[in-house]
């Protein structure tokens, strides 16, 4: 799922251009600063180069098996880094021939119903390998004949590194040494001790099934180096959405994410708000050609926990999620969250998408673009109101109908000017 707003505020963007950002093959940031394997049984492992962990590489030694051989067991093989690289992908690699090769087709065989299977395919393949477990996205269109949302969408839980943009650091990566589930009484494992840092409750940010519990927190998750096992309690957005949502058109918003036929619990994952991330600099210069179409899909990186007792903070990276999107609500269901898996720079926290509350079959899913961390009864500021716009850009009023939508029309039928 991709989407954009901040915790703070979000930029306000435009339609994409083209589909110029759209290119296939993918790279990764790998280290060949391989283990070596000695024959007398010893595992020699290269200079430690992290310092959270709570564990010593260097003191690393194989177990040695009947046949004298050294062997390496998972207890072993996690404890240095160097087996873990994380890809990257980057911008400029994104996947576009598909989009390109119907993009060329005439605009009435653009508009053959069968290509709403061709996108549905298109997802599964993308999302596979990262929601292994996901209901399958339905195309659903009951409002007009596009028969998919516009051919430069890529929908994808990656997140696309932009140019300056720095590959996910392990290097500093703290892990716990947990067997098993992680306890949440445990008064050793890294990982909940890192949570607790940041929230100051003592426990993980998720319930027994996985739910949401502590809202307003960055999550720390833990992570490929962790020694506890795939069900532990604090992996939850690692392993994907696990609810069916959809995409559907609307009437005045384009096209929306919807909840499948089963209700959706409060507290629940359901997405990644993925797209490419910028540079503040280079978000700053695509928000502006942006503003002038008034669309609204740049993301600020700019959350509480990061800007914190820092004064003169800045804002490092933009999520650009173009290429599809939740909207907006000025009563959302949805709350956008920062989450940390795989990676030890805070700057680049994943946005993850969870439900503010129960959800209905086939309710459509939003959050407000104005920002996450509010109260309940703060006033909610459309980000849709012209006149919050200095840039005179051209933006839609808002259309959520939420009963405190401070952009809708009222009775004259003029829209209300945000005060
Ligand atoms: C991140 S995109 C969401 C996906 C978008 N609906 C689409 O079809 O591509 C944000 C854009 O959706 C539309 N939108 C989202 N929420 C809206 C709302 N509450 N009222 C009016 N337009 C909305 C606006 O055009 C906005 O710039």
């Amino acid at each position: 799922m991709n989407v954009s707003s901040s915790s703070g505020q979000p930029i306000p963007v435009s339609e994409s251009t083209s589909a110029n950002l759209h290119r296939s093959s993918r790279q990764s940031s790998t280290s060949s600063n391989d283990p070596i394997h000695l024959f007398d049984g010893e595992f020699e492992t290269p200079p430690k180069t992290r310092s959270s962990s709570p564990y010593d590489s260097s003191k690393v030694v194989a177990t040695k098996t009947f046949g004298g051989f050294p062997s390496l067991n998972w207890k072993t093989f996690r404890q240095d880094v160097n087996n873990f690289t994380q890809k990257c992908y980057l911008a400029k690699n994104l996947p576009h021939s598909l989009q390109d090769h119907i993009n060329c087709w005439s605009p009435i065989a653009q508009r053959f119903p069968g290509l709403r299977t061709v996108l549905e395919c298109y997802i599964q393949e993308n999302t596979a390998d990262d929601e292994p477990d996901a209901p399958l996205i339905e195309i659903i269109n009951d409002v007009d004949d596009d028969p998919t949302p516009p051919w430069e969408f890529h929908y994808s839980n990656k997140m696309w590194h932009g140019e300056g943009v720095p590959p996910p650091d392990v290097s500093r990566l703290t892990s716990c040494g947990c067997t098993g589930k992680c306890d949440p009484k445990s008064k050793t494992c890294a990982c909940l001790k890192r949570q607790q840092h940041y929230t100051g409750e003592a426990d993980f940010a998720y319930d027994a099934k996985g739910r949401l519990k502590l809202i307003d927190y960055p999550i720390f998750e833990c992570n490929d180096l962790c020694g506890c096992d795939e069900e532990c309690r604090n992996r939850v957005v690692q392993h994907g959405r696990k609810c069916s949502v959809n995409i559907k058109k609307t009437e005045e918003k384009g096209w929306g994410v919807f909840a499948g036929p089963k209700k959706i619990y409060q507290g629940n994952f359901v997405g990644i708000y993925a797209g490419e991330l910028l540079t503040d600099a280079v978000g700053e210069e695509r928000g502006f050609k942006y503003n002038k179409f008034g669309r609204t899909y740049l993301f600020d990186l700019d959350f509480h926990h990061l800007k914190e007792g820092k004064d003169g903070w800045e804002v490092q990276y933009t999520v650009d999620a173009y290429h599809a999107g939740n909207n907006h609500s000025c009563d959302p269901n949805c709350r956008l969250v920062p989450c940390y898996v795989n990676e030890s720079n805070l700057d680049k926290p994943l946005l993850t998408v969870f439900t503010r509350r129960d959800i209905e079959p086939f309710e459509e899913l939003c959050f407000s673009y104005s920002g996450d961390y509010l109260e309940d009864d703060d006033e909610v500021r459309s980000p849709f109101c012209a006149a919050d716009r200095e840039d005179q850009a051209v933006y839609a009023k808002c259309a959520c109908r939420a009963r405190n939508c401070t952009g809708k029309s009222d009775s004259s039928g003029h829209q209300h000017l945000c005060s």
